[in-house]
């Protein structure tokens, strides 16, 4: 029996097919991984923490297999040995006994199964485990460059896709050969000629499936690209949802899904058409080959050449031959395309770390919040640069206005100021302090960053702005929440402070969000602060409550603003005029304007419409 039989196999008079027709996967193109073997071998390694499991699976294999090809063996034996011969006792027994065959091949089947779920379920795991503890260690770079949704799919389908073939398809690829193997050895014993003509067929077999599945793979990757056109074009119109209702596209998005859905029909129905075609064909050719070895074999034993229990053991073997046979097929595209997402996920494994901190790298700690940038060059890819020469100096508890166009390297700064990204050449400074000899924890907790779009995670307003200090009292968070100007609002959610946000924060307003992670750095009580002023404008009274709070929390800070307001600006010790990655001016806001350069061209065009909308 084999071991899928009973759980997500159904059985057409011999012939097994999964639920819902043979699927994508089994004729489609399999993915296939750069490195097979290599990464076969890796898999093996995750496996072989659990070896005495593994080699328990293999007994049980063996053993499931050899009831299953003992069993039809038996009952011709009982044809034989005890229906012809009319000997009730013994057939009674040998009743009883096929009995207990069938059913030690179904137990050791199962534990067979038990075994390797477990096995599968664990290695995945600790494979699961290394992929996310590998995620916290990537560099910043790793996820500017990629689109998340691809890293997600690696966590998630990747590791599925494997953990469902090691506990499916392993085992099933296993039985299916020892099943074969066996079988084939115990019809050449029992009758060399019988077993001739009972694989007759087999070729034919081969050949027919092959050709379907051949002008059936083309019909799949179709259905599978427009699958992918219909599913890009549902993600957009649920994520684009506000652009849709704004310029009332409803229509138009409408039209364009109907297209693709029906793009998607026409493709599905040619392509499972076609594979319905694959089983009843296989169904035709089984059954003929019963009929062949029945008439060869009803042949045979009128000359005594063979029994005639022999011809019903020989119906039974190819009964339980011709599933491995179109099985094995099935699952080696399965195990395929789980070797190639085992790839996918090893090869994030094997991405480079952060680096670690240099030996001997010091803590930062108790900083007065001096800064001093000197002629630093940045690229985030060779030969593009970014940052050419950036020279700046900052005294502690000086304030930073950063201001230039988009695209000049505001943001390149604070990254570089952070770490995320290390200079190519020149130095940062903080304390004397080069960057680059300092543990990279301790100068991120003195860094405190609230960005425009801060993340919040899925939990209570509360832990959201505990995630600055993990062991801050309840008492502690009220206050930072009340220094932030977010008391107020809290106060008034469903739940106050134990208000369970949604996903990223959902449920609040912009604004709100970037209370609460002003809460939160306050919290943190870092010595040098970096802010990035919301674009986007919000309403009067939270950006005055946005303002005061962000004033205050920069009270005695060195802090870094990339501003956009023109309120800051004025305030600011220093306005750093950035433009194609060099620093152009500095000074302060009437020095600058006194100069009639650059910031005067920038405030005049730029900062003089936003005086009208500025709220202070
Ligand atoms: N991860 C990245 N990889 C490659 N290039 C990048 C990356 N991030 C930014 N850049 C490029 O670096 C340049 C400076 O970008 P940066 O984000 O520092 O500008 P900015 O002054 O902060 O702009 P904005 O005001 O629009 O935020 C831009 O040309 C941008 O395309």
């Amino acid at each position: 029996m084999s071991n899928k039989e009973g759980n997500n196999t159904q059985k057409q008079g011999g012939v097994s097919m999964r639920p819902g027709g043979m699927g994508n996967r089994m004729l489609g193109a399999p993915q296939k991984a750069k490195d097979t073997w290599g990464t076969v071998k890796r898999i093996g390694t995750y496996m072989m923490y659990y070896k005495f499991k593994l080699l328990g699976v293999l007994i049980m294999i063996v053993f499931s297999s050899l009831f299953t090809i003992i069993g039809p063996y038996l009952l011709g034996l009982a044809v034989d040995e005890y229906i012809i011969p009319m000997d009730f006792k013994g057939l009674t027994l040998i009743s009883l006994l096929m009995i207990v065959v069938y059913l030690l091949a179904s137990f050791f089947t199962w534990l067979q199964n038990k075994l390797m779920i477990e096995v599968s379920q664990q290695t995945v795991t600790r494979m699961r485990k290394d992929l996310f503890g590998k995620i916290q260690k990537l560099p910043l770079k790793y996820f500017d460059s990629r689109p998340h949704g691809e890293l997600m799919s690696r966590l998630t389908n990747d590791v599925e896709n494997v953990s469902s073939t090691l506990s499916n398809s392993t085992t099933q690829v296993f039985s299916s050969v020892i099943i074969l193997v066996g079988t084939i050895i115990a019809m050449l014993l029992l009758s060399p000629i019988l077993t001739l003509i009972s694989l007759i067929i087999i070729p034919l077999m081969i050949i027919s499936s092959n050709q379907i599945t051949k002008r059936t793979r083309k019909f799949f990757k179709e259905q599978q690209k427009s699958l992918g056109e219909l599913n890009g074009l549902i993600e957009e119109s649920i994520s684009g949802q506000k652009v849709i209702k704004t310029f009332a596209r409803e229509e138009h998005i409408l039209k364009e899904f109907d297209v693709y859905n029906e793009k998607f029909r026409y493709a599905s129905i040619r392509a499972q058409i076609y594979t319905g075609l694959i089983f009843p064909l296989l169904n035709v050719l089984n059954n003929i080959s019963f009929a062949i070895v029945a008439g060869a074999g009803g042949y045979l034993a009128a000359r005594d050449v063979i029994s005639v229990g022999l011809i019903l053991t020989f119906i039974n073997y190819i009964k339980q031959f011709t599933r491995p046979v179109n099985e094995l097929a099935n699952e080696f595209n399965m195990v395929l395309s789980a070797v190639a997402g085992a790839e996918r996920v090893f090869e994030v494994i094997d991405e480079e770390e952060e680096p670690l901190d240099i030996k001997n790298a010091l803590p930062l700690e108790n900083i007065k919040g001096k800064v001093d940038i000197c002629n630093v060059d940045f690229s985030y890819n060779k030969g593009v640069p970014i940052l050419k020469g950036v020279d700046l100096k900052v005294e502690p508890g000086q304030m930073i206005a950063l201001v230039g166009p988009t695209g000049a390297g505001k943001t390149t700064i604070i990254n570089l100021l952070t770490r995320f990204y290390d200079v190519d050449s020149g130095t940062i400074k903080i304390d004397d302090y080069n960057i680059n000899d300092v543990k990279r924890r301790s100068l991120r907790s003195s860094l405190g960053i609230v960005l425009q779009d801060t993340y919040l995670f899925s939990e209570s307003v509360k832990e959201n702005i505990r995630y600055g200090k993990l062991d801050a009292t309840d008492e502690e968070v009220e206050e930072a929440a009340k220094l932030a100007n977010a008391h107020q609002f809290i106060v008034r959610l469903s739940d106050g402070y134990d208000t369970v946000l949604g996903e990223d924060g959902g449920g609040l307003s912009q604004g709100q969000r970037q209370l609460l992670a002003i809460a939160r750095v306050i919290l943190s009580d870092p010595s040098i602060l970096i802010l990035d002023e919301a674009t986007s404008s919000v309403d009067t009274r939270t950006e005055i409550h946005i303002q005061e709070a962000m004033m205050k929390l920069m009270q005695g800070r060195t802090s870094f603003v990339i501003a956009h307001r023109l309120s800051t600006i004025q305030k600011a010790d220093l306005i750093v005029v950035i433009n194609d990655g060099q620093i152009i001016e500095k000074g302060t806001h009437s020095e600058l304007l006194d100069k009639k350069e650059y910031y005067y061209e920038l405030y005049m065009t730029q900062f003089n419409k936003l005086k009208e909308i500025s709220n202070l």
